[in-house]
């Protein structure tokens, strides 16, 4: 989907930056910002970790799915959780309503940045370390973006710039 008049909408492992850049990205853009992580602890009453150790695994995975599904705004910028991907309907309607920026930070980064990987609600349907966690999504990110930022040397600045100008860009070649 062109990106001008859709969502920008950010995927990418947890720790990868989708809040920071969604946050930095909407003020830059003037869009208004959702983080899909807020609708689900709202819609699920208590943190992401708490949804998951009250409800379970397949609970939050259909609270997730819903919460995607209901999405129906225009011009917003959306950072997902980390977990989207696992939802070939959510992703097939994001697909629908936005254009797809993933955030691609390498392995070691992401392993600086998430130190609390057992209590920050990560989904994790194999049960496997975040080093293959990491490897499982990977296809995953490259398979539903439309646009793949190489992340891991660039400040939250940096990564919305690129993002900003690939914008204008495309509303340069689009008719009047
Ligand atoms: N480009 C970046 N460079 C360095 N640190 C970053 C960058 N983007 C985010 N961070 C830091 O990484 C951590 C995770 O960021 P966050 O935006 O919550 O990621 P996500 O929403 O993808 O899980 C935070 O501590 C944040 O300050
Ligand atoms: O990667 C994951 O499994 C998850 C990442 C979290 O969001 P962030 O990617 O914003 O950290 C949140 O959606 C949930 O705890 C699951
Ligand atoms: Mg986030």
């Amino acid at each position: 989907m062109s990106c001008i008049h859709s969502n920008i909408i950010l995927i990418g492992m947890a720790g990868a930056g989708k809040s920071t850049v969604g946050r930095l990205l909407a003020d830059r853009t003037g869009r208004p910002y959702i983080d899909t992580d807020d609708l689900i602890s709202a819609a699920g009453n208590g943190t992401l970790q708490d949804i998951l150790d009250r409800d379970g695994l397949a609970s939050f995975q259909a609270l997730e799915e819903r919460v995607l599904l209901n999405l129906s705004c225009l011009n917003h910028v959306i950072a997902t959780g980390g977990s989207v991907i696992y939802s070939r309907k959510g992703m097939a309607h994001l697909k629908k309503i936005g254009w797809i920026v993933f955030l691609d930070v390498d392995l070691d980064e992401l392993e600086k940045r998430v130190r609390n990987q057992h209590s920050r609600g990560l989904i994790n349907p194999s049960g496997i370390g975040f080093d293959a966690l990491y490897r499982e999504r990977l296809p995953l990110y490259n398979t539903y973006c439309d646009l793949r930022i190489r992340a891991t040397d660039l400040s939250p600045e940096e990564i919305c710039e690129i993002i900003v100008d690939r914008l204008e860009r495309q509303a340069d070649k689009s008719p009047e």
